[in-house]
């Protein structure tokens, strides 16, 4: 694969809505577009880290220097026959994963579309649909919460992922319960918020048949998880603690959790998503695919790893409607049936750019070549 042009643009999308989480609230997304050229083709990514680095310890402004000192030039100076040469390429640097993540996806769409095939097929992916879940954040009241548990269930979403944090949890999850019953595949997402000394809390979760309960302990652990898993019956779903393959199975064996939940940028890329994909089915983990507040070019590249086998839950790819006025892909990421989203089989990410709408959007432009 010849590269002929890296093109990198910093987008400022402002939220239909503010999204709360127990470390902060988003109200305009910022992204990295990244546009590799080659032979008459080009593939598109986004990098999802955000603004500040309370998610992980990346930012854009770290992943645009990461990119634009160290791993463009790399891919200019290599030899890349197919996206797994990117993967290997990029080992000897340290972490930066959603930098890594977005020039590499990229290569996969653009890989895929030179190949003539999906970004799905060309991951080995076969579903022709994906079911799907939404994540709602922290709200100012309980009521908030369960107007918009209501909307999203009229939508057919198929799992609803709440956040919570010490003094908004049990009410909130109580409330789901005592308003829409057992029947609701409901899950808590903690965001690291909580640590041991709260084992109460977390018992009394337990006792409302969540899905899972996600990343209730520190951003960089698994030994806690593993104790906390010994006391409750519900799974933990660990996000910010799998970075790679192999802190999954560092999990595994622990008894850490009993669901990952793989989100593309926070593991460095489509090959290694596949990875631990791959290693959770051996293992009997179901895995599913989280939201980084993608624009469409992001959800497109999360439809496609999805439609691996194992991604057996609902994920928190949502439709574009929900988050944007506009997309930055034509017609946006939209539901074709309550719940459920198409897999594109069509070239690449299956998704057109909206060159109008970027323009919109965009604060920075710029341009790299061999
Ligand atoms: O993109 C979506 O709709 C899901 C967003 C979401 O839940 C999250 C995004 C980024 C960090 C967290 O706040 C949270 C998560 O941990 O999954
Ligand atoms: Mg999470």
């Amino acid at each position: 694969m010849k590269i002929e042009r890296i093109e990198l643009q910093q987008l400022h999308m402002p939220l239909r809505f503010r999204f709360e989480t127990s470390f902060g609230y988003t109200t305009i997304k910022e992204l990295i577009l990244v546009s590799v050229y080659g032979e008459g083709e080009v593939g598109h990514a986004e990098s999802v880290a955000m603004s500040a680095p309370y998610y992980s310890e990346e930012t854009t402004g770290t992943a645009w220097h990461m990119m634009e000192k160290f791993m463009i030039p790399k891919l200019f100076s290599s030899e890349i026959e197919t996206p797994e040469d990117v993967d290997r390429l990029f080992a000897p640097i340290r972490r930066n994963n959603m930098a890594k993540a977005a020039l590499e996806g990229a290569i996969w769409d653009l890989y895929s579309k030179q190949k003539g095939i999906s970004l799905a097929k060309a991951l080995g992916g076969e579903k022709a649909v994906i079911d799907v879940g939404i994540s709602i954040g922290i709200e100012p009241t309980v009521d908030q919460v369960l107007a918009k548990v209501e909307r999203h269930l009229s939508e057919g979403y198929k799992k609803i992922k709440v956040k919570i944090k010490p003094g908004f949890d049990v009410e909130v999850i109580r409330a789901i319960r005592e308003r829409f019953g057992e029947g609701v595949p409901l899950m808590a997402d903690a965001n690291s918020a909580y640590t041991m000394e709260h084992l109460d809390v977390m018992k009394e979760l337990d006792q409302y048949g969540l899905m899972m309960i996600e990343q209730p302990l520190a951003h960089d652990d698994i030994i806690d998880h593993a104790k906390l898993q010994r006391e409750l019956s519900t799974p933990i779903c660990l996000d910010e603690s799998i970075h790679n393959v192999d802190d999954a199975r560092k999990a595994i064996e622990l008894g850490s959790c009993g669901i990952i939940n793989i989100k593309v940028g926070r593991v460095g890329g489509l090959t290694e998503s596949k990875r631990i994909h791959d290693l959770c089915q051996a293992h009997g983990i179901p895995v599913w695919c989280g939201g980084m507040i993608e624009s469409g070019v992001g959800r497109a590249h999360n439809i496609a790893i999805t439609s691996l086998p194992n991604f057996t839950i609902p994920g928190d790819t949502a439709a574009s409607s929900r988050y944007w006025e506009e997309d930055i892909v034509e017609n946006g990421v939209e539901l074709m049936a309550p719940g459920q989203l198409a897999v594109p089989d069509s070239p690449g990410i299956g998704y057109t750019l909206n060159q109008k709408a970027i323009g919109n959007y965009v604060i920075r432009t710029e341009n790299f070549r061999p």
